[in-house]
């Protein structure tokens, strides 16, 4: 993940609308610094698992469409992981390879019991079927599979991924600079790791080396934490509630700087308490408290990655 790493510093050495602010990392980290807090993998209780490999196919298709549910005002993360869950307890082939590749706009829809076209639907589909066809075409069908040929390197499975499944390839160019993201590929690794208590398939050498992931949440507890500090106009667009297009400076700067500030974070700690304190760990507490916060007013761009 050093491609993510390094291309956030590089974001935030040159950001024009976004600040890491230190100060506000110092704060946050004298606060939490004495009992750091930990938030367990689903403390909501709404994920599927079986301790096997059809939690892992559950995973993989959760994390295909884990984005953008704010278009829907009563849509939400929970509403998705549930509604797979409750589809897979129904049927416990409905995320077959074959199957994925033929779902369509009003079936996923249903599947997931949601009343109306869910936000940007034909890509959801769209990436169903593309990651149902890869599946079949090198994974047979499985993606315990997949997880299987990463030797327990969270890096490996999530550069494989990116190979793989163009859907997941979640980057940008900004001021003439790639930057890597690949928020729902992380993401992937990190639910394996939760699901499965860092053992069989959530077992990774290098957990340590996931980074937070770069979701519409995390920034925004972040700014209310001061350690995200926002140009005027940028925090205006975002009271407004108007939409920042992706790709924009904007929208790398509020993704990449938050990447850059909790690996400050993550650093910091790790100093001032002498424990190793994972990025994983801190995105958890962070995305939980924000999820919490039904007044938290977050940047609005249509992707697919986030
Ligand atoms: N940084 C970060 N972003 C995360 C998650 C999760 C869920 N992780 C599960 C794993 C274990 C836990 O028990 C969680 O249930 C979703 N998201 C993102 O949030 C947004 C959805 O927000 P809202 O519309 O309000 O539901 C959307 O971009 C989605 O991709 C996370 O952990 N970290």
């Amino acid at each position: 993940m050093e491609e993510v790493r390094q291309s956030s510093a590089w974001v935030a050495r040159n950001s024009s609308h976004v600040t890491v602010d230190s100060s506000g990392i110092e704060k946050v980290v004298e606060k939490i610094k004495e009992s750091i807090p930990k938030v367990e993998w689903d403390y909501e209780g709404i994920h599927y698992f079986d301790n096997g490999p059809l939690t892992v196919q559950y995973l993989f298709v959760l994390d295909t469409l884990n984005f953008c549910f704010w278009p829907d005002k009563d849509l939400n993360y929970d509403h998705l992981a549930k509604g797979l869950k409750e589809a897979l307890l129904n049927d416990n082939s409905a995320f077959d390879a074959d199957r994925l590749q033929k779902y369509t706009g009003p079936q996923l829809r249903e599947l997931l019991k949601w009343p109306r076209p869910l936000p940007l639907e034909e890509e959801r589909v769209r990436l169903l079927h593309e990651v149902g066809f890869e599946l079949e075409r090198s994974f047979e069908g499985m993606a315990s599979k997949l997880v299987e040929s990463c030797g327990k390197s969270a890096v490996k499975l999530v550069s494989l991924i990116t190979r793989h499944f163009p859907g997941f390839r979640d980057h940008s160019v900004y001021k003439g600079h790639q930057v890597f993201f690949y928020k729902r590929a992380q993401i992937f690794a990190s639910d394996l790791w939760g699901a499965f208590k860092g053992q069989g398939y959530g077992e990774f050498n290098d957990i340590s080396s996931i980074t937070m992931f770069a979701d519409y949440i995390v920034p925004a507890v972040l700014q209310q934490l001061g350690v995200l500090k926002y140009s005027s106009t940028l925090a205006s667009i975002i009271e407004a509630s108007s939409e920042i297009g992706a790709g924009t400076e904007e929208e790398v700067e509020l993704r990449a700087c938050s990447i850059y500030a909790v690996e400050k974070m993550r650093e910091l700690l790790s100093i001032k308490s002498g424990k190793q304190v994972l990025s994983v760990e801190l995105d958890l507490w962070l995305w939980s408290v924000g999820v919490q916060c039904p007044s938290l007013q977050h940047h609005r761009t249509l992707s697919i990655y986030y």
